[in-house]
């Protein structure tokens, strides 16, 4: 018996792009589905409330941030992560294996765990499969990721298909050890640009059996065609009826990608973070806020957009707040761009529904051109 249920309701006719519904114990989820960042149990400068406003329907959290800080075992006594920080839908959590390594300072990677610096006092540490999942299982997310090593790009073959049979060995270990009955556990696919790697991985992770299963490895710095390429040849080697996560994804662009390839599930930090540094998405491509040219620019961010931002605020306000180092820069961009990005997905399932995603992979190509 599963925490979750996937449902496959169809695949469109013109592409690999799929419509689905997941179940989860905090609610459902309609896929594709573009998930919020919470890194410390906060998607800044939203509220929860917010969120569901703007149409996020599952948040992810970091499990190697809020290891390091307030702590798993806190966050268990306060009630768990949905309790803590006041969020009664869907949130998934990373396994922390990724944060160890592009975060954490000094770090020993053996077959047991990795051993590493905290970036925030030094203070030495170990994560293995095994305390992975009593973190996650402490923190109470309603999907939970096996613990894996998302290798270094370029990295050679030989290493990266070590390193691909460890995360393969790591994903048994998490399986085995796995506590609540009432989380997910997707597996993470590794094997870095090699396809045979990749479906090595794949089928390693089945003969496993896990609830979801998620591409790692990609977004690490290769060129975005090749990002695409493995998103594209890798899709056909995951089981259709399960849910399928590609981590750490992405613009746009790559969001179209991913779902035309036959992905279900994505997260960026992108319209979080851009949003903070005032870069904002529109369905003409991206507009800097602070560009001088928007000083006395009465339209809002897009004219085709319908969020609360866009209906109250001009461009020239909001460079204005963004200038001056208002608190609201933030909020308000943050605001719009997660407001695309959801409503995005929501026309990517329309589409999938109407059988013309392909069409609506090209209008949204067309529209970025008549910039
Ligand atoms: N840049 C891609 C990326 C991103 C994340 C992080 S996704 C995330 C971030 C915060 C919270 C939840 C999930 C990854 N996580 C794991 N475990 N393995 C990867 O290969 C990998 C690759
Ligand atoms: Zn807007």
């Amino acid at each position: 018996m599963s925490a979750i249920d996937f449902k496959l309701i169809k695949t469109d006719s013109s592409s690999a792009a799929r419509l689905g519904s997941l179940t989860t114990p905090h609610g459902k989820i309609d896929t594709p589905i573009f998930m919020p960042v919470g890194t410390h149990a906060t998607v800044k400068a939203m509220t929860p409330e917010e969120l569901t406003e703007v149409g996020a329907q599952i948040i992810l959290a970091n499990t190697y941030h809020l290891y390091m800080r307030p702590g798993h075992e806190l966050v268990a006594r306060m009630g768990g992560l949905h309790e803590f920080m006041h969020w009664q839908g869907p949130i998934l959590t990373d396994s922390g294996g990724f944060q160890v390594f592009s975060l954490g300072e000094l770090r020993k990677i053996t077959e047991e765990g990795v051993k590493f610096q905290s970036h925030l006092d030094g203070s030495y540490h170990f994560i293995s499969p095994e305390t992975s999942m009593e973190i996650q299982a402490a923190l109470g997310g309603d999907i939970i990721m096996c613990f894996d090593e998302c290798p270094p790009y370029p990295a050679d073959y030989a290493y990266i298909a070590k390193s691909m049979e460890m995360t393969s060995r790591w994903a048994l270990r998490c399986k085995n050890v796995k506590k609540r009955a009432d989380q997910a556990l997707f597996g993470i696919v590794q094997g870095g640009m090699f396809s045979d790697l990749r479906e090595r991985s794949a089928l390693a992770l089945q003969e496993i059996g896990f609830d979801g299963y998620a591409l790692g490895g990609v977004s690490v710095g290769e060129e975005k065609e090749l990002m695409h390429e493995v998103m594209g040849f890798s899709a056909p080697f995951l089981p259709v009826d399960k849910p399928r996560y590609v981590m750490g994804i992405g613009a746009p662009e790559d969001l179209i990608e991913g779902i035309n390839a036959g992905f279900d599930m994505f997260d960026c930090v992108m319209p979080t973070r851009n949003a903070r540094n005032g870069m904002v998405f529109t369905s003409f491509g991206r507009l800097n806020i602070k560009g001088a040219r928007y000083a006395e620019d009465r339209l809002p961010i897009d004219p085709e957009c319908g969020c609360y931002v866009c209906k109250n605020y001009s461009r020239a306000y909001l460079r204005h707040l963004f200038k001056s180092g208002e608190i609201l820069a933030s909020r308000l961009n943050t605001w719009h761009n997660l407001h695309y990005y959801l409503s995005l997905m929501a026309g990517a399932r329309q589409a999938i529904a109407e059988d013309r995603f392909a069409d609506f992979r090209r209008d949204f190509y067309a529209k970025r051109e008549t910039m």
